[in-house]
């Protein structure tokens, strides 16, 4: 590896966090962790997502960048940033962004970043988005194919739409009559999404009747970014993944009352090949019995008469009786290009007071004591309030 440049070299003790010009003209923030100096900020057109560099602070190779390798969804570039070391990751204010893409993290030693040094052999750093508030538990619904997952799951989005969201899985299957890209599954080529599940970008995968599934961390995440509960209709192998993973979720089995009638639906419905059928028949006797006694599943409902489990469900997901959506507006952080930050405990004090407005103090207080989730999803549980403030309307923000 190369050696840095004289004038990081020069800023080796400094540590400053809230961004300074190098010499290239960038706008660059360094942050020692450990013995390593995290070098954030872009030269090509100040982008920040553009470059993290990882500088060696260790005697015997001191100045030498690392080899690293970044992942997540990088944020989208801005004219500047602060950034706060919490515990395990770099806690990165964008200036002058939208309300709703100010907050990123980049985690430098968080339990996912270390299991994927693990696997990758090398320096490893994830991004993930900040997001004030947290998401529902989403809903992960399995069954064997033609038992009513997608009827329930339709129902329940008809009755409840500002409530429930779909996540929209990957598949490599072809689309049937009617179905729409995007919006019942991302069709996608094999090779295009083995190659997005190296890259970290799904929840779960798994081979299902001959084709492959998968959830990406996007589509559950887009969901809870609406402010909806997210809904997963996945096979048993992605249930048992999904559980096996941070994403904390309900588990709900749905049984056919019997073989014969899950051949019924199946025939019935139309949408497969003889072939195709037999082989959904095969897998669905070894689904079911896995959906009984793994252990994978809170619940499990039975699907005899149609609006008999529909009510059992709406029963299992609070919504039986009267039902008011209690949805409160988001609140929202808008940073100044001129703000300052600093840090008490799990407090992040950011002063937006700047040049000609130094008299109006405009304080926030952003608390990141109760994170949630991070890389290579969002970062959730963020609060803040804002302190001696002009507050706009009804305080919510944005400031
Ligand atoms: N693991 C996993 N399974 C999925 C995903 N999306 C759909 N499936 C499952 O794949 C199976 C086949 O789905 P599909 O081709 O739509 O057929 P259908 O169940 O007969 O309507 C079902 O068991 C779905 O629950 C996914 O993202 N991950
Ligand atoms: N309780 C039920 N009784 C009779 N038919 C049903 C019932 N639930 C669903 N169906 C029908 O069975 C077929 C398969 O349902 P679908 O929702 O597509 O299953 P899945 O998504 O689990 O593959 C559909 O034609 C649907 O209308």
């Amino acid at each position: 590896m190369g050696e840095a440049p004289t004038f990081i070299l020069q800023a080796l003790q400094n540590g400053t966090g809230n961004g300074y010009k190098s010499k290239n003209g960038s706008l660059e923030t360094d942050t020692i962790v450990g013995d390593k100096k995290y070098v954030i900020g872009g030269t090509a057109g100040q982008t920040l997502s553009a470059k993290v560099q990882i500088l060696d602070l260790d005697a015997n190779r001191l100045g030498e960048w690392v080899n690293l390798v970044e992942l997540g969804t990088k944020p989208i570039s801005c004219n500047g940033h602060s950034a706060v070391l919490l515990k395990d990751r770099i806690l990165i204010l964008k200036k002058n962004s939208k309300p709703d893409d100010c907050i990123w993290f980049l985690e430098v030693d968080t339990q996912y970043v270390r299991q994927q040094k693990k696997i990758l052999g090398t320096e490893v750093v994830a991004w993930s988005k900040g997001v004030v508030g947290n998401a529902e538990k989403p809903v992960v619904i399995s069954g064997p194919s033609g038992v009513g997952k997608g009827t329930l799951i339709s129902m329940l989005m008809k009755e409840f739409p500002s409530m429930f969201g779909f996540s929209v899985s990957h598949t490599t299957r072809a689309p049937r009559f009617m179905e729409k890209d995007g919006v019942h599954y991302h069709f996608t080529e094999k090779n295009v999404m083995e190659k997005e599940i190296k890259g970290g970008m799904f929840l779960e995968f798994a081979s299902v009747h001959g084709n492959l599934y998968g959830t990406s961390v996007e589509a559950v995440e887009l969901v809870s970014d609406a402010g909806k509960r997210c809904i997963l209709d996945i096979d048993v192998q992605g249930a048992r993944s999904v559980r096996a993973s941070s994403l904390e979720a309900m588990f709900i089995f749905i049984c056919p009352p019997s073989m014969e009638q899950l051949e019924k639906r199946l025939r019935d419905r139309g949408t497969e090949t003889e072939e195709q059928v037999l082989k959904r028949l095969r897998n669905a006797q070894n689904e079911i019995e896995q959906g009984k006694s793994s252990g994978i599943f809170d619940h499990i409902l039975y699907n005899d008469n149609l609006e008999e489990c529909y009510e059992n469900l709406k029963k299992l997901l609070g919504l039986d009786g009267c039902v008011t959506p209690t949805k409160s507006a988001p609140k929202e952080i808008n940073l100044p290009r001129d703000h300052s930050v600093s840090k008490i405990d799990d407090k992040i004090i950011i002063n937006c007071s700047s040049g000609l407005e130094k008299e109006s103090k405009n304080l926030v207080m952003l608390d990141v004591s109760s994170l949630k989730g991070g890389a290579p999803g969002r970062t959730r549980g963020l609060d803040f309030q804002v302190m001696n403030s002009f507050l706009n309307g009804n305080g919510n923000g944005p400031i």
